[in-house]
């Protein structure tokens, strides 16, 4: 299989700690094809940078034709440019690339220079430039707290600075931001980092983490978001599992133990206790870092949802009518979920109680979509909720009504946020391209299912969208336990005989 391939532009590190030997061993590590272009040798120990020996322009010039020949990357990480020329030769590489490529790259940009331009990793004052040529064509700028300051000027004193700032930084010309928290002293417990891309924000939160082995973290932080965002996973993704991937390398290095030390480039990061929180306004994380003037405490946090009492649930048909509930439910299915988009008023009403009558007569779970006052009026078994759904619910009255409750997300960032609240289940979707749903954009095929799978062992997980029977064996081999379908009953010839084969996969897993 190709690998995509990523490259990075930056310096040397002859510790292997940072720079381009960081780099390649994070792109490596992550599952992607790591190329490099050199653009210094540093010479460098523990005490520091001792020599910078930056590349000539044309032995740049020369690794990047090279490079664009047969190598060319969907994404490119940028670290260390050494001086002037060498920012105007990137950035006029990469305007062309990016005009001209069929593919236009990715660019991820770590300012690592920027805080000590004419200093110890640039031979003069480059900022200059940087802002002019360079900043309009990155895609993704990562800087920690100094180089926010030295870049725009604010400073960074409370959360609402960090957004301020990326503002500023919007404005001249990048596409998103991660404002890195590892140097940000607004709280001294908690290392809390910052993405936006203008539109949306998202907040992370991770206890901090003493150690004396930080060295090429920045370096390897933008290299994963490379090579993750390279392989087509969103900013928001890849924003969580490059937070992981620090947490796990910080955690790791501990073979350095007694000196100042590189963090470690580890593998896939799979383990949920490197998992930062994702700080919602009324999550308790929130309250802890003093997030919000506004952010209060919700009791929904305090205890979970009540339980499916299975880890498996089966196979989990989403039906629009009544007809198909009996229907499946006389075929055996045990788990199913009205999603009427159609019906509304007394219409609706008599949908969902019928529903829920049904239910209870077959001793199965029934679900009900987004109507969560109507399920817990006629006492569904469960709600079935979207992330824009539960903006609006009151979760806490779902809970108190002892209704079950599931979530849809999309990936690493939602499935982490969701979590929190300890839902009854939590789907993930979609899992293949559906004629169902409009799902541009959030394809998580299934080695990403894996992935989530893997992370979270303690609230059962269902699988949805565009799962045939044919599909079924390799979703079901990643161990989710439960897959919902809509068209692979409802347009089935024999829909019977499908609730038989599926369950008949599922059971096998
Ligand atoms: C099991 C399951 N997973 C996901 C969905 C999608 O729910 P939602 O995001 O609320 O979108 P709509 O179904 O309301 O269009 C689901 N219904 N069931
Ligand atoms: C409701 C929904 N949510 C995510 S995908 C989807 C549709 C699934 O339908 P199908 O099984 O026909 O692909
Ligand atoms: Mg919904």
């Amino acid at each position: 299989m190709l690998k995509n391939i990523v490259w990075t532009i930056a310096g040397s590190d002859c510790t292997g700690g940072a720079g381009i030997q960081a780099d390649i061993k994070t792109i490596h590590n992550l599952g992607s094809e790591a190329c490099s272009v050199i653009t210094a040798v540093t010479a460098q120990n523990i005490q520091g940078v001792h020599e910078i020996n930056a590349v000539s322009d044309d032995v740049l010039i020369s690794q990047l034709k090279a490079l664009s020949e047969d190598k060319r990357p969907s994404a490119i990480k940028i670290g260390m440019l050494a001086n002037k020329r060498q920012v105007l030769l990137v950035s006029d590489f990469l305007a062309n690339a990016k005009q001209n490529w069929q593919v236009s790259p990715y660019v991820v940009y770590d300012p690592v220079a920027i805080a000590s331009s004419g200093g110890e990793l640039t031979e003069e004052d480059i900022l200059p430039t940087i802002k002019q040529k360079l900043l309009p064509l990155i895609d993704l700028l990562t800087p920690n707290a100094n180089e926010v300051q030295r870049v725009t000027g604010v400073y960074l004193i409370g959360w609402s600075s960090l957004k301020e700032a990326a503002i500023e930084l919007i404005k001249m010309g990048v596409g998103a931001v991660v404002i890195k928290g590892g140097h940000i002293d607004i709280v001294d417990h908690a290392c809390v980092d910052y993405c936006t891309d203008g539109a949306n924000d998202y907040w992370l939160s991770s206890e901090r983490i003493e150690s004396e082995h930080s060295h090429g973290s920045g370096c390897t932080f933008a290299s994963s978001m490379a090579a993750l965002i390279g392989q087509g996973y969103l900013l928001r993704d890849a924003f969580i599992l490059s937070k992981a991937y620090i947490n796990q390398g910080i955690k790791g290095a501990s073979q350095y133990e007694g000196i100042y030390g590189p963090i470690w480039q580890g593998q896939w990061p799979n383990n949920i206790t490197d998992f930062p929180q994702v700080l919602t306004n009324d999550a308790p994380s929130a309250q802890q870092v003093d997030w919000q003037d506004d952010s209060k405490p919700s009791d929904v946090f305090e205890s979970g949802f009540a339980s499916v009492d299975t880890d498996k649930l089966g196979l989990y048909p989403v039906v629009d009518s009544v007809a198909w509930i009996e229907r499946l439910l006389k075929a055996g299915v045990k788990t199913i979920q009205l999603r009427d988009k159609i019906h509304q008023g007394q219409e609706l009403e008599n949908e969902i109680s019928q529903a829920v009558a049904l239910g209870k007569h077959y001793q199965a779970r029934v679900f009900i979509n987004d109507y969560w006052q109507l399920a817990i009026k006629h006492g569904a078994y469960g709600v079935h909720l979207g992330q824009e759904d539960l903006e609006d619910a009151d979760l806490q009255a779902i809970k108190q009504a002892g209704l079950r409750l599931g979530v849809s997300t999309h990936g690493h960032y939602e499935m982490v946020k969701i979590m929190q609240y300890k839902p009854s289940y939590l789907a993930v979707g979609a899992i293949f391209p559906t004629q169902t749903k409009d799902m541009t954009g959030q394809i998580q095929g299934v080695e990403t299912l894996s992935q989530l799978c893997q992370l979270n062992q303690s609230i059962p997980m269902v699988a949805i969208g565009g799962i045939t029977l044919e599909r079924a064996q390799s979703v079901a081999a990643t161990g989710v336990g439960c897959i919902a379908v809509v068209t692979a009953l409802t347009q089935a010839e024999n829909p019977e005989a499908n609730v038989a084969a599926f369950e008949k996969v599922l059971a096998c897993h």
